[in-house]
């Protein structure tokens, strides 16, 4: 059998939840500047179309950690691919990610971020799948919590293929 995505989330149910959290974050930072960072590459779609639907002023920075090569398994060892340009400290962080599978990601990658003395920091995600938690990360804002199922699609890749699709998908007829 081939590979084909079925539709999980549609783009309509996506973006009126992006638009809510962005509603729900500009409420929160009211008053503030927020430093959104993103997580490359997964979180990028995310990103843009949350923080043209914030407030308050932003700024924007860049990081990539991979831990998950091509398949759909993270391999457990998280890695700084590209690190951020500028310096956190004194700032307002929201990080921004497409997804929090095992967690690991995210729990490393806050561990580091921490240590560079931001002003506050939380954590944002289009995606919650909790059922395969191995880290304990404290998320800020969920964008939809969805069961067990590789899911590709607005950024989330499967062997870097389907990160354009404009809605969350399932991929069916994979290993
Ligand atoms: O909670 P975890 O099990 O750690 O999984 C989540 C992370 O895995 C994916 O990134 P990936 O490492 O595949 O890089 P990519 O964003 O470039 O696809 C996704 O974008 C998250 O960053
Ligand atoms: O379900 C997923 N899909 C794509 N990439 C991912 N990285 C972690 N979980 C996933
Ligand atoms: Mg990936």
């Amino acid at each position: 059998m081939g590979e084909s995505v079925r539709v999980m989330i549609s783009e309509a149910e996506v973006t009126k939840r992006i638009e809510e959290m962005g509603r729900e974050i500009s409420e929160d930072y009211a008053g503030k500047q927020i430093h959104l960072i993103c997580i490359l590459k997964g979180g990028v779609f995310f990103m843009c179309e949350l923080a043209k639907r914030i407030s308050v002023p932003v700024s924007m920075d860049f990081m990539s950690v991979g831990s998950y090569g091509d398949g759909t398994t993270s391999s457990g060892v998280v890695r700084i691919v590209k690190d951020l340009d500028e310096s956190l400290e004194g700032k307002d962080v929201l990080v921004v990610e497409d997804i929090i599978d095992s967690g690991r990601t995210l729990y490393y990658l806050l561990d580091v971020l921490k240590k560079r003395h931001p002003n506050s920091m939380k954590l944002c995600t289009l995606l919650d799948k909790p059922d395969r938690r191995v880290r304990d990360v404290r998320v800020d804002y969920v964008g939809f919590e969805i069961p067990d199922e590789f899911v590709v699609g607005y950024g989330l890749d499967y062997a870097q293929k389907y990160r354009n699709l404009p809605y969350i998908g399932i991929v069916e007829g994979v290993e």
